[in-house]
């Protein structure tokens, strides 16, 4: 029977980076090699879709806008609708990798697999991950049963959710980790499936990418001891809402708890999330009272995903009811 076909978008990053000796595994520039050197560097992509590549950034992830996160969402969009496109693989930098591939979950409106794939070592290097990664990317995005789980990574063999995946390493090629487990693995260009999310996305979401002109801005402040209320102070005016990467359970030093009361008197949103990397999980009214300030909670999602989250819900409501219930809800 006909082969899948798979759109692969490429973004830049590692996946497509080159360093100087096969020994630099480390140093070397990102976002270098163009996509169809990245396809023909994997001939059995053939054996597992019919695969064409597309150009949309060459960029190093860290360098990501909310531009450039409306653009390929938009591009991504208009390939679903498209008869001949089964499923969707983006090459991406690791560095916001979680950023996109959520971003693209909540927005996207189709059960086709998309999947987002990076690598920890340029293809240049001893050992490169890249090429496998792409090779189960493409696998993962050509089979039927990948259909309607949302927004998916692959990475280091696991089948990720893009919305629970988080970059928790930066050195090893076993990077990527949720705090609730990986979906499957892929094996030798077969998917196994353990489980699926149950929070919503893409074709059950009531955000949708063809509906969404621009991203609001959402700036992130660190919890830690001793802080000052000064990075407050300096987004205040600018934004409509400031994720708190709170310490512990997304705890709020009581000096810093004035200028949040002075901001969110002013409309901002204030969105309190946890600073810690194996799994945050923060509860209204727990160590702090958000109902008596007002406040937000991300409840797991880390702080740049709970930027996201706020910068696509902001674009419908500004009420920290609705607001609330999103979080609770994706
Ligand atoms: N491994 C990587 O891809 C890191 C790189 N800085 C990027 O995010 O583009």
């Amino acid at each position: 029977d006909a082969k899948s076909k798979v759109v692969i978008l490429a973004t830049g990053g590692t996946i497509a980076g080159a360093g100087a000796t096969a020994a630099n595994s480390a140093t070397y520039q990102a976002a270098k090699v163009p996509v169809d050197k990245l396809i023909a560097g994997v001939p059995e992509l053939a054996d597992v879709a019919d695969v064409r590549g597309e150009q949309v950034f060459q960029i190093a992830s860290e360098s990501f806008t909310n531009e450039q996160l409306m653009t390929l969402g938009k591009r991504i969009s208009a390939l679903v609708k498209q008869d001949d496109v089964d499923g969707i693989v983006v090459t991406h930098g690791t560095d916001t990798l979680e950023e996109t591939a959520f971003f693209l979950n909540l927005v996207v409106h189709s059960a086709k697999p998309i999947v987002v794939v990076g690598a920890m070592r340029p293809g240049t290097a001893l050992s490169a991950d890249g090429m496998l990664n792409l090779y189960d990317a493409v696998a993962v995005a050509a089979a039927k049963d990948s259909r309607g789980k949302g927004v998916l990574v692959t990475m280091n063999d696991e089948i990720q959710s893009g919305r629970d995946v988080t970059k928790a390493i930066n050195i090893r090629t076993e990077a990527f980790k949720s705090p609730w487990g990986a979906l499957g693995m892929v094996v030798e260009g077969k998917g196994y499936w353990f489980r699926a999310p149950v929070k919503r996305h893409t074709t059950n979401s009531e955000f949708d990418i063809d509906k969404i002109e621009k991203l609001a801005p959402v700036e992130i402040a660190y919890g830690y001891g001793n802080m000052s209320d000064m990075a407050y102070r300096a987004f205040g005016k600018d934004v409509k809402a400031i994720i708190h990467a709170g310490t512990g359970n997304g705890s709020v030093a009581k000096h810093i708890v004035p200028v949040l009361q002075e901001l969110r008197g002013k409309g901002v949103q204030v969105i309190r999330s946890a600073r810690v990397t194996g799994g945050g999980f923060v509860l209204r009214n727990a160590e702090q009272p958000d109902d008596k300030y007002d406040w937000v909670v991300s409840h797991d999602l880390n702080p740049q995903k709970a930027r996201i989250l706020a910068a696509v819900a902001l674009t419908r409501t500004q009420d920290s009811k609705e607001l609330q219930r999103i979080f609770w809800e994706y």
